[in-house]
């Protein structure tokens, strides 16, 4: 075959913005080329690996698809289906389709190099090959490959110049022996000159990690609870704390400590650095930044922004207060922690995906931070959760509505006080010392989710803007 020309182009212009991992969705796409076209894969059905250099504004994001081509397109691949094109067949996207996936673990367990693509095992890793791949199901930035109950391999949809910071804090923890992290097996990297340049570094496609079977993601097993939570009778007054049928409260806490030890160990592989002198200003302004922009986007933030820049403000003066205040602590940190990020194995917590923020440039997504941003991004989730279920729902009569979310209230307090008390209780910095920088991290992330929401799941909107009437008011 041919590698993909203009028409392919023409079809993935209408395909991509529908895709969830598309970032680029509320901008149009002013034009794509194929920056690389890869045959991973001859034959019918056949596989090519492209990276496409997408151009939107003033800026060119580059996507990674899997490409896979057949003469005849089974019902079950129609819903991943990008078009058809004489001389070609059927062009779909071959991340559904596990007569495709296998190849991408035999060229790991090969360590091949084909063309530009470099296929690499984990340093006394032996990759077993014969396994197919079906995606996760859960809606993601990313698409990852399930390999029978033994590997998780996460293809990287758009990617960043260099190393991702998922591989390289991975294969950091991993190395010095974390427990909170699955193990790395593997990866697949663009050789540099590529395209996707960092001054020679390859960019990392993919990432293959230790599998955990039996594992449920926070999210889930919140939402269980919260959904007691619900049902509970009314009764004369509200349910006790702690007398719901699937307390969240204990795993919370475990949670908590688990994330204290992570940042001990992120610590220890990648240093701390005392915040630079003007770094604080420099934080608030970023943050008071975003606000404004997310403010033009989305009109209904708007009412909450004096109070939310107020904020920011009694943080910065918070931290450069006292002329004798020792500077933040800054290290490597999740940069993107919510309860979609950890797992519930039966050994406990483990953490996911070390990303950061999709939206963020990836310099961003590496900077040195306070740990306590990841606590503010958890504790966050905790009001997500309680408050996912109200969203958009007509509660009925306005008591009713009050009383759920007297409900709801009392069941982010309770986990969020729980997953403090596991932090400090493992040796993190205590949040109730740091008040101020824990609410501008709170708002400040509430503020991206708001523009998160807007962009990827309008439904949603109202989640973060109902938390900020209430954490700004
Ligand atoms: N090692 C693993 N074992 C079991 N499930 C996993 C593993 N890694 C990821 N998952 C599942 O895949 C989902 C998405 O993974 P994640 O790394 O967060 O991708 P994304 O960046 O696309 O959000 C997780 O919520 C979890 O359900
Ligand atoms: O997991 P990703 O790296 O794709 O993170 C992005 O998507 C998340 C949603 O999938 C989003 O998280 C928000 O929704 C979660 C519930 O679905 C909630 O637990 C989080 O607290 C909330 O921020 C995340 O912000 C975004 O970067």
């Amino acid at each position: 075959m041919q590698p993909p020309g203009h028409s392919v182009v023409r079809l993935l212009e209408g395909w991509l913005p529908r895709q969830r991992w598309f970032g680029g969705k509320h901008i149009p796409i002013d034009g794509i080329t194929i920056g690389t076209a890869t045959e991973l894969h001859p034959g019918d059905p056949a596989l090519h690996h492209l990276v496409l250099d997408v151009r939107q504004q003033t800026s060119t994001d580059h996507y990674q698809l899997l490409l896979g081509t057949r003469r005849n397109l089974p019902d079950r691949l129609r819903p991943h289906a990008i078009g058809r094109l004489p001389g070609l067949g059927h062009l779909y996207d071959a991340a559904h389709d596990p007569e495709l996936t296998r190849p991408l673990l035999e060229h790991l367990a090969g360590q091949t190099t084909i063309g530009p693509l470099r296929f690499r095992a984990a340093p006394g890793v032996e990759i077993q090959a014969d396994l197919d791949g079906v995606p996760v199901s859960a809606e993601q930035s990313n698409t990852s490959l399930i390999y029978g109950c033994t590997y998780i391999c996460k293809l990287f949809r758009r990617l960043s110049p260099g190393v991702n910071p998922d591989l390289e804090v991975n294969l950091a923890l991993t190395r010095a022996g974390c427990v909170h992290v699955p193990a790395v097996r593997g990866w697949i990297e663009l050789e540099p000159d590529h395209g996707v340049n960092a001054d020679g570094e390859p960019a990392t496609l993919a990432l293959l990690s230790e599998f955990m079977p039996t594992a449920t993601d926070g999210w889930s097993l919140a939402l269980t609870s919260v959904r007691d939570w619900y049902a509970q009778p009314a009764g004369a007054s509200e349910p006790v704390p702690g007398a719901a049928g699937g307390d969240f409260a204990g795993e919370a806490e475990r949670l908590g400590a688990a994330t204290a030890q992570v940042h001990r160990d992120l610590a220890a592989a990648f240093g701390v650095t005392p915040a630079p002198a003007g770094q604080m200003r420099a934080l608030v302004q970023g943050m008071a930044e975003q606000l404004d922009q997310v403010g033009a986007a989305v009109p209904a933030l708007r009412p909450h922004a004096p109070a939310i820049r107020a904020a920011f403000e009694r943080a910065g003066a918070a931290a450069t207060g006292a002329a004798d205040a020792p500077p933040l602590p800054l290290q490597r940190v999740h940069g993107d922690y919510h309860l979609g990020q950890v797992l519930r194995t039966g050994a406990g917590w483990v953490v996911l995906d070390f990303e950061g923020e999709p939206a963020r440039p990836p310099a961003e997504r590496r900077a040195l931070a306070h740990p306590l941003r990841d606590v503010a991004g958890m504790l966050r989730s905790f009001d997500y959760a309680a408050r996912f279920l109200l969203a958009g729902e007509d509660a009925g009569p306005p008591e009713a509505a009050d009383a759920l979310e007297r409900r709801a209230q009392a069941w982010a307090e309770r986990n969020r006080d729980a997953f403090c008390a596991g932090y400090v209780g493992n040796g993190g910095a205590d949040p109730a010392a740091h008040a101020a920088l824990l609410r501008a991290f709170e708002l400040d992330k509430a503020v991206y989710e708001v523009r998160y929401e807007a962009r990827n799941r309008p439904s949603w909107v109202n989640v973060p803007l109902r938390s900020l009437a209430y954490l700004a008011g």
